[in-house]
């Protein structure tokens, strides 16, 4: 078994230019499956663009995504999404005008005309949005236009779409940004009880307290490629972490 095998995501040699700007420069992670893994980084320093050519939003100028050991790189987003990588976005990803419930079940991971004009929500997967929004804990706001939630009900609005394709994995881009501490450990906490379940995390996020509590693997990013990777431990002590965090 080579080690791409053992590893659920993983993404080899990736580059990607805006311009002249390398913002993805010769990236080869891979991310531990049934963990929660963190990628911190600088402002700039790739993140956002690299998690955008690993689900599929961007296509990579080179380089290669593989999920348990099958290519993906060309691959839609849509196709990653059914393939069991469930994503949410910096700025959250929401239909303001729908009520909450309807935002589950609005097909978002699902673009295609076909689904958009496909028949009512069966039973089912009404039900499945109830359990989910109960389990985030908004479930007394099903009826209320996604417009009117605060910032962090939004965000826990937009991981809840997110769930709704029981995703293996779920790639979350800075959860905790914007967000206040009590809703921070609430999120956390979620994220360990699905983590505990088996699902796969892979969480960007600035807040440093967050990140080395909650991740058992970590990525450091600094100009477009992972400089350093290990346990929390292991990069906090990593003498090239802290030359790229605070350029000493
Ligand atoms: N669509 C784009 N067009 C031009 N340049 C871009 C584009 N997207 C990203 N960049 C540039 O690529 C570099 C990496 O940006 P990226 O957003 O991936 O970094 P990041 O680590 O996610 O940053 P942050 O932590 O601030 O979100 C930056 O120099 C950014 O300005």
């Amino acid at each position: 078994m080579t080690t791409e095998d053992t590893s659920s995501l993983a993404a080899e040699s990736l580059s990607k230019s805006f311009g002249g700007v390398r913002a993805v420069d010769d990236a080869t992670v891979r991310f531990v499956p049934g963990k929660i893994n963190a990628i911190i980084g600088p402002n700039g320093s790739g993140k956002t663009t690299f998690l955008n050519c690993v689900t599929g939003m961007i296509r990579p100028d080179s380089g290669r995504v593989s999920l348990r050991g099958k290519e993906i790189t060309r691959a839609s987003p849509d196709r990653i999404v059914r393939l069991g990588l469930g994503r949410s976005f910096q700025a959250c990803r929401i239909f303001p005008r729908m009520t909450v419930t309807e935002n589950l079940l609005v097909p978002v991971r699902n673009r295609s005309v076909r689904t958009l004009l496909g028949k009512a929500h069966d039973d089912a997967t009404v039900r499945r949005a109830q359990l989910w929004l109960q389990r985030l804990g908004i479930d007394h706001l099903h009826g209320v236009e996604a417009r009117d939630l605060s910032f962090g009900q939004q965000k826990l609005l937009e991981l809840g779409g997110v769930l709704m394709s029981e995703p293996e994995i779920v790639i979350l881009d800075e959860p905790a940004g914007g967000v206040n501490p009590s809703l921070i450990r609430w999120i956390s906490a979620l994220i360990q009880e699905l983590n505990a379940e088996g699902r796969t995390f892979v969480v960007v996020e600035h807040n440093m307290e967050l990140v080395m509590t909650l991740s058992d693997h970590v990525v450091v990013f600094d100009r477009g490629r992972p400089i350093a990777s290990g346990t929390p431990a292991e990069v906090q002590a990593d003498p090239r972490v802290l030359e790229a965090y605070l350029g000493v």
